[in-house]
């Protein structure tokens, strides 16, 4: 096992004027056993991130080091990493057990220690009775676990993981994530795992790094990117529903933004007017779409309360110890 330090990775795609630079000098401090979750939207360069800790793609400038050696120029399978994909690229013509132990006897693994590691990796992951099936006889969410395991008996010193969850359903994707978490606290490797879906980050890391074209807005744990969001990136992206961030509100300096979570708001007559639009029943809560001037703004009501209808104007106040300010320019979050 080991820490991951990325220190100030840039990667530019193409050569000279032409060349594309997609991400924008990341450093990161990953201390050994931690688990981390890089998370952004379409394109924000995750995989880019992931791919070049793995080695299968060339860093342009800057440094990653795993442990005390620094990799950039080591080929993958120098790197002591495991990658765990999307789509799990199981080999279809070969049993669960070779599946998993193709990577050591490749390695020229003893025998008998090949049979040791996957007979325990296939304990942790539950797939003891399953040794002797084939991929097509396996569920989706079994050869997920297929493809930790194939990850594990590798003994890497970081373990990568790209979005796979994402091929399976909403339930096995809550199941899996349990597992993966389990597998974390057994066998605590240092962990880098690239997701675009928020809650999968806000449950599964210790720390979070939130990627926005190509720079890195936040790295912190989950409660702080919540909590003390760095940028109105970070602010709109984590959360649901998002942020509400306000540039014309009664009490906004110009230049400001003002930001507000829905849950933080309530119904209360010393409180703004807002005209809503739309009322939104989501079983035990509501949300509620408004307007506040020309500004939309969302809500969330608890059962209970009795709800405004469309077409109303209510008066609705904000927790003053649950208000956020960025810089209008920046964007970034002031103290
Ligand atoms: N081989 C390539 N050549 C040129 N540009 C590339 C190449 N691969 C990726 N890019 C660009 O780099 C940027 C980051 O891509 P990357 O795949 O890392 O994003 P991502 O956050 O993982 O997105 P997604 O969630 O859609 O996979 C994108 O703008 C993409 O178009």
């Amino acid at each position: 096992m080991a820490a991951l330090s990325l220190r100030n990775v840039i990667k530019r795609y193409g050569h000279g004027p032409k060349a594309n630079q997609v991400i924008h000098g990341v450093s990161a401090e990953i201390p050994d056993h931690e688990f981390v979750v890089i998370v952004g939207p379409s394109g924000c360069g995750k995989s880019t991130l992931l791919r070049m800790v793995a080695g299968l793609e060339e860093i342009s400038a800057g440094e990653i080091r795993i442990g005390d050696r620094v990799v950039n120029n080591l080929e993958p399978s120098e790197r002591d990493i495991a990658m765990v994909f999307q789509n799990y690229a199981l080999y279809p013509h070969m049993t669960v057990f070779d599946n998993m132990a193709y990577g050591l006897k490749i390695a020229k693994v003893p025998v008998p220690e090949i049979k040791t590691r996957v007979d325990k990796a296939a304990g942790i992951l539950e797939l003891g009775h399953l040794l002797t099936r084939k991929p097509r006889e396996l569920s989706g969410g079994q050869r997920q676990r297929v493809a930790m395991g194939r990850a594990i008996v590798r003994q890497p010193k970081v373990f990568l993981f790209d979005e796979p969850l994402s091929n399976l359903d909403a339930k096995l994707r809550a199941q899996t994530r349990l597992e993966i978490q389990k597998l974390h606290r057994e066998l605590g490797i240092t962990s880098l795992f690239v997701t675009h879906d928020q809650v999968e980050a806000m449950t599964l890391a210790e720390r979070i790094i939130v990627m926005n074209g190509g720079v890195m807005d936040q790295f912190a744990t989950p409660e702080e990117v919540y909590s003390r969001p760095a940028t109105t990136f970070v602010a709109s992206f984590i959360g649901s529903p998002p942020m509400n961030l306000l540039r014309h509100a009664p009490g906004v300096r110009p230049g400001m933004i003002l930001g507000i979570r829905p849950e933080h708001l309530s119904l209360d007559a010393n409180g703004w007017s807002v005209q809503v639009e739309h009322v939104e029943l989501l079983g035990a809560e509501r949300l509620i779409y408004g307007r506040i001037g020309e500004e939309p703004l969302i809500m969330r009501v608890d059962e209970g309360q009795a709800p405004p209808v469309a077409g109303d104007t209510v008066k609705i106040a904000a927790r003053q110890d649950k208000l956020h300010w960025f810089d209008a320019g920046s964007g970034k979050r002031s103290p």
